[in-house]
């Protein structure tokens, strides 16, 4: 069992992550370049199943076994009217997801996916944190280690999504912490201008009470549970080879917590969408990262994610089934 009961820990867990394997990235290049297609002509689904070939250590994979987590929390921040929705709409999403009714069922269902939701001590709200920090470090330490351990055995592909009210503010905080400037706070689940200047507020004060810019000392000081398990899923998949599509703004957040800790932490990576919270793009920007999709969602819930497994099927699809020209007697290889 890794250990993940500290900060050092976790950070000597992110230090020893895997890379992808050289031979197999390289062998699949080869065989990009042998297909009956012109060279460049599937744009960037050529360089997805490339990226997605190197982390399986395989030439000619697919995607069989998808998985979509998705992890909810309270947050103390709600109680500063930062959110157009109350903190019960929380629980009740859980249960929702639970009785098979939210988009996030429906979108796993289509693409085959298997769907995990874990509810992190709903009925106790991380602390206010413009009054000090969300969570004491190991608790913020125990939902990073429920998020690794929650990616199953044979997955192939995981999507990591998120479900709690408030939870904007939350990853307004982390983005303004580790990239700086301002800007970050958009309309969550649509709150009005006067929401909007409380969210800012909120912000400004966060920063002011909590000095740690580490990653993994603004995820603890201003994330919410299922903001550190999702980092903690984001990492753990990596230690099983196990390539991860990005949802949106809040789990973006997430990961840029790692990637503050070690800038190759994100590799295994791939943006799923562009999500209609306003500085999601930007965020997108700071790491590299171009988005899959860009279809105006702000849901969360793995949404964007999950539409966007379908896309690296499509890549994967070509790659591994296509015929080469010497197989198909095309002329000009
Ligand atoms: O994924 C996104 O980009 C996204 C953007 C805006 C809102 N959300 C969802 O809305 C909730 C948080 O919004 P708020 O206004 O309560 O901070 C939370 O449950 C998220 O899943 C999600
Ligand atoms: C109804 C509702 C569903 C959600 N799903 C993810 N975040 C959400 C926020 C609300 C308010």
């Amino acid at each position: 069992m890794t250990d993940l009961s500290s900060h050092a820990a976790i950070r000597a867990a992110l230090a020893a992550l895997p890379e992808p394997d050289d031979a197999a990235r390289v062998a699949a290049r080869k065989r990009d370049a042998q297909l009956t297609k012109p060279p460049g002509s599937l744009g960037r689904l050529e360089e997805l199943a490339i990226w997605y070939a190197g982390w399986r250590g395989e030439a000619r994979p697919r995607v069989a076994a998808p998985q979509i987590l998705v992890f909810a929390g309270n947050h103390g921040i709600a109680a500063q009217g930062v959110s157009a929705f109350p903190t019960e709409v929380t629980a009740q999403m859980v249960a929702n997801f639970e009785a098979g009714g939210a988009a996030i069922n429906q979108l796993a269902d289509l693409a085959g996916a298997r769907l995990d939701v874990h509810a992190l001590d709903l009925d106790r709200p991380t602390a206010d944190f413009t009054q000090g920090p969300a969570m004491a470090e190991a608790e913020a330490c125990a939902a990073f280690a429920r998020g690794w351990g929650a990616v199953a055995d044979g997955t192939d592909v995981l999507v990591v999504g998120e479900m709690g009210i408030g939870n904007t503010t939350s990853a307004t905080a982390l983005a303004s912490a580790i990239l700086g400037g301002n800007g970050w706070a958009g309309r969550g689940t649509g709150v009005d201008d006067a929401g909007l200047a409380r969210k800012e507020a909120a912000v400004a004060r966060a920063l002011a009470v909590n000095a740690d810019r580490t990653g993994l000392g603004v995820l603890t000081a201003f994330g919410g549970r299922e903001l550190a398990a999702m980092a903690g899923a984001i990492a753990g998949a990596r230690a099983r080879r196990v390539p991860v599509i990005l949802d949106g703004f809040i789990c973006t957040a997430a990961a840029l917590t790692l990637w503050a800790e070690e800038k190759g932490a994100l590799d295994h990576c791939v943006a799923g969408h562009l999500s209609a919270e306003g500085a999601h793009g930007r965020m997108l920007d700071a790491l590299g990262m171009a988005p899959l999709l860009s279809l105006g969602l702000r849901l969360g819930e793995g949404s964007g994610a999950a539409l966007a497994i379908q896309v690296l099927r499509g890549a994967l699809a070509c790659h591994s089934g296509m015929a080469t020209f010497s197989e198909a007697g095309v002329a000009g290889g």
